[in-house]
């Protein structure tokens, strides 16, 4: 029999954080063992209308939730300020993190990275949990070497706070592993509106939309001359991200160092 891991949740008012106590309350080897929010200190999270009635304690303060509570994992889904303090303190109390919050720069990326190296922990950090969006970061990678010229059109609901979306970002960093820096369209074109072509990474264009409505879509489109190639992934319902989350929950413990990408934990 495995043991149990002791997980405490950052965020579990939020979409994605509600969704994962609903699937931690599904699985037999994962306990939840308290929760850390900005509100509600002190209250159990079964006081909490439309939330799984766990019996454990919110706590607003981090430092005190891990000083008066034994975890093994803390998953956080909050924003990318709150997400990054987070990670980075329970990498100090020894705390295996797992985040699924967006928005860190590469300057935090690094040093989170280097911090969960010296403590000698495992961390993941995936901007996106779901399957199949990892997936269709994979085939943007393998498109992007007979296909150079890509736009990124990133679709999400109206509530996210960072843009471009973390997926966008990391599908971005996966092309350019693999194709010749390029800047792409015309060498004169001019926005007369600005943004008109979207952000700029490394000469590929990423458009985000923001509607209600949406929850997370993603299309990748190569052109070449004659034929285009679109790849694209949606996810309908925030239960798609919880099949992810699991397996990081699980392969953090294994890990010493930290990882950046679901497709790093998977066969
Ligand atoms: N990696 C993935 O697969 C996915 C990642 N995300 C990311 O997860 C994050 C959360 O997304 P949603 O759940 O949609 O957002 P949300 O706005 O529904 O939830 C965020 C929660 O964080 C809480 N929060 C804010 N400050 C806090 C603090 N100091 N301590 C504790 N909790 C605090 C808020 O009260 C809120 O309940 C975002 O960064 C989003 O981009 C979202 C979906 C999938
Ligand atoms: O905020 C969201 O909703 C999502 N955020 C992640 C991102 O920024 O890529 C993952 C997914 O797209 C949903």
């Amino acid at each position: 029999m495995t043991d149990t891991i002791k997980v405490i949740v950052a965020g579990p008012r939020g979409r994605m954080g509600s969704e994962a106590l609903r699937m931690i309350e599904k699985e037999d080897n994962l306990e939840l063992v308290a929760c850390i929010d900005h509100k509600h200190d002190g209250k159990k999270l079964s006081e909490l209308d439309g939330l799984p009635a766990f019996d454990v304690t919110i706590y607003a303060d981090i430092n005190t939730c891990f000083e008066s509570v034994q975890a093994d994992v803390l998953v956080d889904l909050t924003t990318p300020e709150v997400g990054y303090l987070h990670t980075k303190t329970a990498l100090e109390y020894g705390i295996r993190p797992v985040v699924g919050t967006t928005g860190f720069t590469n300057e935090q990326l690094e040093e989170l990275t280097d911090l969960a190296e010296e403590k000698g922990l495992g961390t993941v950090i995936a901007p996106n949990f779901a399957v199949g969006a990892v997936l269709m970061m994979q085939f943007a990678k393998m498109a992007a070497k007979y296909f150079p010229d890509v736009e990124i059109i990133e679709k999400h609901h109206d509530q996210k706070l960072d843009a471009p979306s973390g997926t966008a970002v990391k599908t971005a960093q996966l092309i350019q592993d693999v194709r010749e820096s390029k800047k792409q369209g015309h060498p004169n074109e001019k926005e007369t509106i600005q943004g008109a072509r979207g952000a700029d990474m490394d000469g590929m264009k990423i458009h985000s939309v923001r509607l209600p409505g949406l929850v997370a879509h993603q299309e990748v489109i190569f052109g070449s001359s004659g034929q285009n190639l679109t790849i694209k992934h949606d996810s309908f319902d925030r239960a798609s991200f919880m099949s992810g989350v699991k397996l990081a929950v699980e392969q953090v413990m294994k890990l010493d160092l930290l990882v950046y990408g679901l497709e790093n934990l998977l066969d």
